[in-house]
């Protein structure tokens, strides 16, 4: 109990889960940006406009358009406790969704790490 997979229950099995799991942390480490999306979310279309203005490179997946989308949703959740969408990594670490991602550029953090992760050249 207390877990997110109790509160959103998921018809993955245990190896299911484990196996999706793995796919999403290898992405997730694989790129310097990823922003786990849905074509229709307007908090994803907010952080894919706000990087391209900051001019990063990232890489998106459409949890809506990708066939194991709503077991990767399953996975991020169990992994990071956010179920929504955007789910944003930036150098492998999670960052969270629009609200945490327009804050951190609001602050001056994000442009940081941004290039930490090699997602804007130096200048
Ligand atoms: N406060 C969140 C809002 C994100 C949100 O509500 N996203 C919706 C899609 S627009 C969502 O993930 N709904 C659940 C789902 O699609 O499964 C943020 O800043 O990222």
């Amino acid at each position: 109990m207390g877990s997110v997979m109790s509160l959103f229950p998921s018809k993955m099995s245990k190896e299911e889960l484990e196996t999706t799991l793995t796919k999403a942390k290898e992405i997730a480490s694989s790129t310097p940006v990823i922003v786990f999306s849905k074509t229709y979310c307007g908090y994803c279309t907010r952080v894919k406009q706000l990087l391209t203005q900051l001019g990063a490179t990232y890489k998106v997946i459409e949890l809506d358009v990708e066939s194991d989308g709503s077991k990767i949703q399953s996975a991020l959740a169990e992994w990071t406790g956010q179920r929504t969408v955007p789910n944003v990594f930036i150098g492998g670490k999670h960052i969270g969704g629009c609200d945490t991602v327009v804050e951190k550029h609001q602050g001056g953090k994000l442009v940081p790490l941004l290039t930490d992760a090699g997602a804007i050249a130096d200048k």
